[in-house]
């Protein structure tokens, strides 16, 4: 069955599946819309709830980068059997999210002085909030969110390089969170895959 990605050119919500999708060696079309000059108004209007990531497999599509992301990492170790172990990593996933819609929140701000001020409030405070939490999850964990390898951990790390892409976080400060970059990143699949796809072009987004 033809499988599609629909996402950006860029990292972020949809980086995480496209690490799984590689990493699980699922053949897939990479498909790209160009952010800056989003929205495409014909491709906008064909999506089911106006945005991406959007996965199709034959004539079914599914929306919301989450479900996405746990649909492609089925069949492959990356979703435990054990019921209370889904929900630590789903719990998880939610408390990265809620990291991540102060990033949005963020982007989206045209005020300048309101941008500058909610820029300031993420570096300054709301990092180290959740990435000191994040840090603690990982240290009791050897380094993983339920003792190895999992979907989450690809979403943490597409989450954290993306909010690279907007805000600077010093990551040195998170050693777990670096070590776990580093891991991912260098999965079979995903290494080559970084390789061919080259780093992201930050500076039109760094405002
Ligand atoms: N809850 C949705 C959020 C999707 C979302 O916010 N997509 C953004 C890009 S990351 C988008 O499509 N923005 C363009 C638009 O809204 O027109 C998900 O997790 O997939």
């Amino acid at each position: 069955m033809a499988k599609k990605l629909h996402y950006f050119n860029l990292n972020a919500l949809g980086e995480p599946i496209r690490y799984i999708l590689h990493y699980t060696k699922q053949e897939f079309e990479d498909v790209r819309h160009d952010f800056l000059t989003w929205p495409d108004p014909e491709v906008k209007k064909s999506l089911p709830y106006g945005q991406l990531p959007l996965y199709v497999e034959g004539r079914k599509t599914l929306n919301q980068s989450l479900a996405i992301a746990k649909y492609v990492a089925r069949d492959s170790g990356l979703i435990p059997a054990d019921a209370w172990q889904q929900a630590i990593l789903d719990s998880t996933v939610f408390n990265i999210y809620d990291f991540w819609k102060n990033v949005i929140q963020f982007v989206q701000e045209k005020d300048t002085a309101k941008k500058a001020a909610l820029k300031k409030v993420i570096e300054e405070e709301t990092v180290d909030f959740f990435f000191s939490r994040f840090e603690k999850h990982l240290a009791e964990n050897g380094g993983f969110f339920i003792g190895k390898v999992s979907w989450v951990e690809f979403v943490f790390v597409g989450i954290t390089e993306a909010t690279n892409l907007f805000l600077e976080i010093d990551i040195g400060k998170y050693p777990n969170t670096k070590k776990l970059v580093e891991k991912i990143t260098h999965l079979p699949g995903v290494k080559e895959y970084i390789a061919s796809r080259g780093p992201y072009k930050t500076p039109q987004l760094r405002k």
